[in-house]
């Protein structure tokens, strides 16, 4: 599809949006569409991140004329692991405050040339609550941009009540009474082992009283009335609306002119012209974004799943993959498979979900990538690892019914037969496939003409009052 301009009547002041999502990558490249979504409907964009990630983010992002990408320290000591995302985070809501205060006086007194006043901010629900204190007090309009599904949200703002309810620990949000909770009468019920803050993933550096702890002031802020963007359409569940009062679907957002932005990593485009020459719908594309991690066995089992299903795939295996050491493979494996497979470290995801040899995706079923993948129509196979994963998973698989899932309970390994039997079972789901596609059309029809575009326009013109 087309990417056209959408021009302002002359008359309308131009907004100018401070974007500042959470220094991660799942949150940096939602950010950096909207910013292109909201270039296009005519603001200008200042895109506010860590120094560490401005010098990652590909060239791609700064070559918009009406948008720019702003720095500022992350609060870290030079010795400290800036790859630590906790540590990361913690700091930076730290420091988040003075900067960017100092930020918009400078940008109202006109001391940071070119750039101009900044009319409204649009921040990160984790990041929110200073920036939000700060962007009222200095008379900015603000609003919240959620990058996961809603009905997360919708378990944020319900954590008090599972709290009254005695259904979970108040300290660290430990399961007390087994309940699922069933957020929405159109999707699937939360299984109380899968509350977004009971698995931060194995080994990972957060832990599950720090996600908890996130949540809560996460829920205490947006009890704000304001504006929550999210990167989702209405017809995945028409009763989110009822959850959320002042949701607003944005998605989803589309790659700006076809291409990934705000990635922390380029994109091996290597893999688009070997793409080329597989057959139609014959390709298994496996990637787990950026932040999922496997076991040294679990990785060598789910290689043996590769070769043994037999079909052509690519397979996204970042260089900090496996947990704590470099990427070894079964031995023999790369030679084996040389003829079946192609391993990039990073993908162009969205061009390779838009290649027409893909036949599904194997997924960690972040957020982005489930949006990518639905917008693509790619039936998909979830293997969650963490947070919001496994919510998003039930929706994909239980939901929508355009997935199934490979349980990774976390003290079992899945082995090379589950993975060859759930791969051949999805490829031969009709039913999953045909579904596939009706969300596609429906998410081509929200990104472009119907009610998530038109409630873009909506939003961004309230901006310009
Ligand atoms: O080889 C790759 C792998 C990923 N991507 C891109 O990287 C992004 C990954 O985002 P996402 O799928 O959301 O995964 P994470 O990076 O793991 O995202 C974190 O943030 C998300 C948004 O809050 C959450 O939904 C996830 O659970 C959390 O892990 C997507 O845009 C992908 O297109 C690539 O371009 N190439």
């Amino acid at each position: 599809m087309e990417h056209t301009s959408i021009s302002t009547s002359p008359h309308q002041a131009s907004a100018h949006v401070l974007l500042l999502p959470l220094p991660l990558q799942g949150h940096v490249a939602p950010f950096m569409k909207l910013g292109h979504q909201l270039v296009r409907h005519g603001s200008k964009v200042t895109f506010l991140t860590t120094e560490s990630i401005r010098s990652q983010i590909e060239k791609v992002d700064e070559e918009e004329e009406h948008m720019r990408i702003i720095s500022v320290p992350d609060g870290l000591a030079l010795e400290d692991d800036h790859k630590d995302d906790n540590r990361l985070v913690q700091s930076f809501l730290h420091v988040i405050p003075g900067h960017l205060e100092n930020l918009i006086r400078k940008s109202n007194e006109d001391e940071l040339i070119g750039i101009g006043q900044i009319t409204c901010l649009i921040v990160d629900v984790v990041l929110s609550r200073d920036p939000i204190e700060i962007a009222e007090k200095m008379g900015l309009k603000h609003a919240i941009f959620f990058p996961s599904a809603p009905g997360v949200l919708a378990l944020i703002l319900h954590i008090p009540k599972l709290i009254e309810a005695g259904i979970i620990d108040a300290d660290d949000g430990t399961v007390e009474k087994n309940e699922n909770i069933q957020l929405s009468p159109n999707l699937p019920a939360m299984d109380s082992a899968d509350l977004i803050w009971k698995r931060p993933g194995n080994k990972s550096n957060f832990n599950q009283k720090d996600v908890f702890q996130y949540l809560l002031l996460v829920n205490q802020i947006l009890k704000v009335p304001n504006w929550v963007l999210c990167n989702w359409f209405d017809e995945l569940d028409p009763s989110a609306n009822a959850l959320l009062p002042n949701i607003i679907s944005v998605g989803p957002l589309p790659a700006h002119d076809g291409k990934s932005t705000g990635n922390f990593r380029s994109g091996d485009l290597t893999c688009l012209p070997w793409l080329d020459g597989q057959s139609p719908g014959s390709v298994i594309y496996v990637a787990f974004g950026s932040t999922s991690k496997f076991s040294q066995q679990q990785f060598h089992e789910l290689a043996f799943g590769l070769e043994l299903i037999g079909k052509p795939f690519l397979w996204a295996v970042r260089s900090d993959f496996i947990d704590g050491i470099s990427i070894e493979y079964p031995d023999g494996f790369q030679d084996r498979v040389k003829n079946l497979g192609k391993i990039v470290n990073w993908a162009p995801q969205e061009k390779v979900l838009a290649h027409p040899s893909i036949a599904c995706y194997m997924t960690h079923c972040g957020w982005n990538s489930t949006m990518e993948s639905i917008n693509m129509g790619i039936p998909m196979l979830c293997w969650p690892y963490f947070g919001d994963q496994f919510w998003n998973k039930s929706c994909v698989c239980y939901g929508w019914k355009v997935g199934l899932e490979i349980n990774p309970d976390e003290d079992r390994m899945v082995t090379r037969h589950e993975i060859k039997r759930k791969v051949d079972e999805l490829l031969s789901d009709e039913g999953i496939k045909a579904n596939a596609l009706k969300l596609k059309e429906l998410a081509h029809n929200n990104a472009y003409e119907g009610g998530s575009s038109k409630n873009f326009r909506d939003f961004v013109a309230q901006l310009m009052l």
